[in-house]
């Protein structure tokens, strides 16, 4: 692919007064690893959302892998693996049903049990997912994303709830797929995690973009030194929490 493998343009969403995205102009390249970032309630899975059209903007427009989302839903879903923010789980059916389902709608060939080996669930393969723990769940779910050998990988807050394993885990698959050379898109808190995998970050903030690049160049864009952490980063892009905002017209 020669585009990028996301560009929105002035694309935004609100709900009733609240601005959840604010004129956003995202562009992530074919084949890096981004890391979206915010505080709580900035916007990162309202724009995860629109991406993946599982909510409309209010205005402005987008391209997935080329693909407009709203015009071509089927086809991006078959060339993305998403984990969502908040997904959910079949509690009377197994691992391997859970993969034997997005395997058939993929029309992928994988092999369930070495899906979950990559994510350490191959013991647990046959047991029902209400028996599994949080961290079980994710992993779950993110096997489910890995289904097919996606382009672009969508990964909503991919570590939470892992252990130190799943964390380590998590980024080398972010790292394999990427020398697949799939492109990945994620949010996550887990700052120490970012620094490790990502290419570049963008920052949102009262749902605009604030920032972007590579740590280096946010590092010496606000004069952090240059050992300054990515959380040192983060802090000095997010002066003010998002929880509680009003960042409704005339709120900021
Ligand atoms: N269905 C909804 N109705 C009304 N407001 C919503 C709805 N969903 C999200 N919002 C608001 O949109 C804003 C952005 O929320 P969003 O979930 O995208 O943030 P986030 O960056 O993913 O946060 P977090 O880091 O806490 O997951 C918040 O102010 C939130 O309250």
């Amino acid at each position: 692919m020669s585009g990028p493998a996301i560009e929105t343009v002035d694309l935004t969403k609100r709900y009733g007064n609240q601005v959840a995205v604010d004129s956003l102009d995202l562009t992530v390249r074919d084949g890096e690893i981004y890391g979206f970032l915010g505080p709580n309630g900035a916007g990162k899975s309202t724009t995860i959302g629109l991406l993946m059209d599982y909510l409309r903007p209010t205005s402005g427009s987008m391209q997935v892998l080329g693909l407009d989302p709203q015009q071509d839903v089927v086809d991006l879903h078959g060339r993305v693996g998403v984990l969502p923010d908040r997904f959910s789980l079949y509690e009377d059916l197994t691992g391997r049903r859970h993969l034997e389902f997005v395997i058939d709608t993929k029309h992928a060939t994988n092999d369930p049990e070495s899906v979950l080996e990559r994510v350490g669930l191959a013991d647990a393969i046959d047991r029902e997912a209400g028996e599994y723990s949080q961290g079980m769940g994710q992993r779950l779910a993110l096997a489910m994303a890995l289904v097919g050998g996606p382009d672009l990988l969508v990964l909503d807050e991919p570590f939470t709830g892992l252990d130190p394993h799943g964390v380590r885990r998590v980024r080398e698959i972010v790292h394999e797929e990427h020398d697949r050379g799939a492109t990945v898109f994620f949010s996550s808190h887990v700052l120490g995690q970012v620094e490790l995998v990502c290419d570049r970050v963008g920052i949102l903030h009262h749902g605009r973009l604030v920032t972007e690049g590579s740590l280096d160049e946010l590092r010496s864009a606000v004069d952090l030194e240059a050992d300054a952490s990515m959380e040192d980063v983060f802090v000095a892009y997010t002066d003010t929490p998002d929880v509680n905002a009003t960042s409704g017209e005339g709120g900021r």
